[in-house]
């Protein structure tokens, strides 16, 4: 049974934060104070504490010890893989014959837990908006829905998955827009400036921080005196306890923009910060994609290399020869520089060209030279490349790690037409949606109609890894041969 934990801790950081509040920010919590009644009191109608709504909203497991977590799952990893299991005996297999509620008919091993539970996150972004006291100028995380017009932005300090230094430059950059002469931007078409701060960590504590500004009609002088107030802040002022490694600064006008349509501006400190995995080093850029969790990352990716390129115990491939190495969907190349070692040649593709930029750079700066890196989408990508490379009897094993979107038909099509790969992993962050379609689309008799031709593919094994404790997601390793 589960238990409910009975404690509950806030913690504060303890700094001399300004309590100063500026008539206009007076003005504006007074005009909400019937608002702010009607929040409290919706609050409480459930007896729970804001605090405890928004534990609920972003870590719903925090109640749970972390073997209850991990228990719980394992018995839905289990479920969706039976329900794979299921859907792939209606085909005509003769080797899936499981009804839907059977167990899944290959062997699912124990959740890998992350080996750090509490505070593992190395990117959070915060939002500003009207927090329980009214005030517009709070810095956190949503309670409620913009949809609903009841949303709530609450301090995150009493997060189980946020690091100290994450709420730290929360509660800073909260401290200097409630300063700041310029209102904070709650709906891009009511006006204001100032929007969300993105905190980026490693493991050695570095520190990256993004702030976003909406700059309506200001002009570039204008928004430059902010800037410097900015830098002011968080280099000399109270910021400074912060100690960033990086001060970046993106005008946007939309939800969310690459570099290419609004630079990323760094005002202070370094471009990148770097993490290490397994003994291999990465670049990170402001809007590069890195997992989220880094102890967890080094077991997921671990696992992921002995997935794709198995070795005996000497510790020697199991290939025959070592073969080529397919990572669709790199990111900034972390699977493939990290097998790199094991296989005679990596073949990444990524749509995101910085990130591309970024894996070739790590591959240099790991000295690997056999990676190269392809920009463009999967689905143009891939198929062309199937029919230009030959592979000859040389291993030809993919990897695919696309976002919840799921692969593209064409690249499952690519994938099952090239009689070359035998085996192919899938990891996913969520197993049970977009991707559902992907494994099946991979494993279904030949289908003409829908242009699933080749050999059909097996699931031979599935291993859950716990990137993100206290939360119900769960990554799945899913290996597929033939
Ligand atoms: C979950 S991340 C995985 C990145 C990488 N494997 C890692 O572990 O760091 C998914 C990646 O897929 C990329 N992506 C999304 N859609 C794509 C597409 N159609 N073609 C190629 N890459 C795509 C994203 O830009 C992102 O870098």
């Amino acid at each position: 049974m589960f238990i409910r934990r009975n404690t509950f801790y806030l913690r504060r950081t303890g700094l001399p934060f300004s309590t100063n509040v500026s008539p206009a920010d007076k003005a504006r919590a007074g005009s909400h104070k019937r608002w702010t009644r009607r929040q409290r009191k919706s609050a409480w109608t459930d007896g729970l504490s804001w605090e405890e709504r928004l534990a609920d909203a972003v870590t719903p497991l925090w109640r749970l010890s972390y073997e209850e977590q991990l228990e719980l799952k394992q018995n839905s990893q289990q479920k969706i893989l039976s329900e794979l299991s299921g859907s792939l005996s209606a085909d005509l297999r003769s080797d899936f014959t499981a009804p839907a509620t059977a167990k899944p008919n290959f062997p699912v091993l124990s959740v890998l837990p992350s080996p750090v539970r509490d505070g593992y996150r190395n990117k959070s972004t915060f939002s500003v908006n009207r927090g329980v006291d009214g005030n517009p100028k709070t810095v956190g995380l949503y309670v409620g829905t913009g949809r609903q017009g009841n949303i709530v932005c609450v301090n995150a300090d009493h997060l189980l998955n946020m690091p100290e230094k994450h709420k730290l430059v929360a509660r800073c950059y909260q401290d200097f827009i409630r300063l700041s002469s310029l209102d904070p931007c709650l709906l891009f078409h009511t006006g204001g400036h100032w929007r969300e701060v993105t905190v980026r960590t490693n493991a050695q504590g570095h520190t990256m921080a993004i702030v976003y500004f909406h700059p309506q009609m200001l002009t570039a002088e204008e928004v430059a005196v902010h800037k410097e107030e900015l830098v002011e802040y968080f280099t000399r002022g109270p910021g400074s306890a912060c100690r960033l490694d990086s001060l970046f600064f993106q005008e946007s006008t939309m939800t969310r923009c690459t570099h290419e349509e609004s630079p990323y501006q760094l005002l202070h400190g370094q471009p990148h910060i770097y993490e290490e995995v397994l003994g291999f080093k990465f670049r990170i850029s402001a809007d590069a994609f890195f997992q989220v969790n880094q102890a967890a990352a080094q077991v997921l990716y671990n696992t992921v290399r002995d997935l794709c390129v198995p070795v005996t115990e000497e510790g020697a491939s199991q290939s025959k020869t070592r073969g080529t190495l397919l990572d669709v969907c790199c990111g900034t190349g972390a699977i493939g520089i990290i097998a790199s070692p094991r296989v005679d040649r990596i073949i990444g593709i990524e749509l995101v060209e910085q990130a591309v930029r970024d894996a070739t750079h790590n591959a240099a700066l790991n000295n690997v030279e056999n990676c190269e890196f392809l920009p463009g989408k999967a689905e143009v990508v891939l198929p062309a490349l199937m029919t230009q490379l030959s592979f000859g009897a040389g291993v030809l094993t993919a990897v695919v790690n696309p976002s919840r979107a799921g692969l593209h038909p064409r690249v499952v099509r690519a994938l099952r037409k090239q009689a070359a790969i035998r085996r192919l992993v899938y990891v996913s962050c969520k197993p049970d949606g977009e991707a559902m379609r992907n494994f099946t689309e991979l494993c279904c008799a030949p289908d003409q109609e829908k242009k699933l031709t080749g050999q059909a593919f097996s699931p031979t094994l599935a291993v859950p890894v716990d990137m993100f404790p206290h939360t119900p997601h769960c990554e799945l390793l899913l290996l597929f041969e033939r």
